[in-house]
């Protein structure tokens, strides 16, 4: 089992975009404490196996978030499972689940699945699209949610996603509160270190995505943001 609770920063690498050999070496050598490979479209078997064995030429711990049944590569550390808390679509929320143990039940290593309680907070993302995720209005709503995962559902993880977008810090605050003894994930926007450092005294980890596909530079300087003393 991986020992995620002790992580500031991880990297979100998606197998439906391209990066470079140098530049995915920095990515893994950059003192980031994991990688997540993970998108909402375009992720496939193929896609995904190939930026696996990429990465796996570094000794970085790297996760596998499933978005789709297709695209379950075996040989990651772990699999991280969301579980959308604000799926506006009822076939999102658990049949895929069912789906994925109806289709690996038998191969399945369970000390390797870790489930998300997952709230989707930008409405313009394409997961919000995907799963028609309803709206988060204010930080009253996002500590509710987050209650309902940690008090109710007791998941391990809370992941607010704001995908594309800088969270409202009100809302994350208030998600914070409501997490309880779970590990908090913040991701979405985040493109300096000053919004890393913003997000990362709220949260206990934080995800940069987009931003390494767009400025390699400003997203590695968010490691040293997270992590210095
Ligand atoms: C090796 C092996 C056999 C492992 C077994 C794994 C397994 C099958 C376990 C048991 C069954 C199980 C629980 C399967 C999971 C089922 C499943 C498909 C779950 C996902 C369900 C779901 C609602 C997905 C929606 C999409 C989602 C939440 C994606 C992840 C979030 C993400 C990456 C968002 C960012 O995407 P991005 O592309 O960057 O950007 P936009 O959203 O802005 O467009
Ligand atoms: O791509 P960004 O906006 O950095 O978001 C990171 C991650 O939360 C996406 O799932
Ligand atoms: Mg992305």
């Amino acid at each position: 089992m991986i020992d995620y609770r002790g992580w500031r920063h991880v990297f979100k690498l998606d197998p439906d975009k391209t990066i470079g050999d140098e530049a995915l070496e920095a990515i893994c050598e950059s003192g980031t404490d994991a990688i997540i490979v993970g998108g909402t479209y375009g992720v496939t078997f193929d896609n995904t196996l190939e930026l696996m064995s990429r990465i796996r030429r570094y000794a970085v711990v790297t996760v596998l978030e499933i978005s789709s049944l297709e695209a379950v590569v075996p040989g990651f550390d772990s699999y991280f499972v969301p579980l959308v808390l604000n799926a506006g679509d009822p076939d999102m929320l658990f049949a895929p689940h069912v789906s994925g143990l109806l289709a690996y039940g038998s191969y399945i290593h369970w000390d390797e699945i870790i489930t998300e309680g997952y709230l989707i907070a930008n409405p313009d993302a394409g997961v919000a699209e995907r799963t028609q995720a309803g709206p988060i209005q204010d930080a009253a709503t996002a500590k509710a949610y987050a209650q309902v995962a940690t008090r109710i559902c007791r998941l391990p993880i809370v992941y607010l996603e704001y995908s594309g977008k800088y969270g409202d810090p009100d809302v994350v605050r208030g998600c914070r509160a409501g997490v309880h003894e779970a590990h908090f994930f913040y991701g979405g926007g985040i493109r300096t270190p000053e919004q890393a450092a913003e997000m990362a005294a709220i949260a206990d980890t934080i995800v940069v995505g987009n931003l390494i596909y767009e400025d390699l530079s400003a997203a590695l300087a968010t490691v040293a943001a997270v992590k210095r003393p």
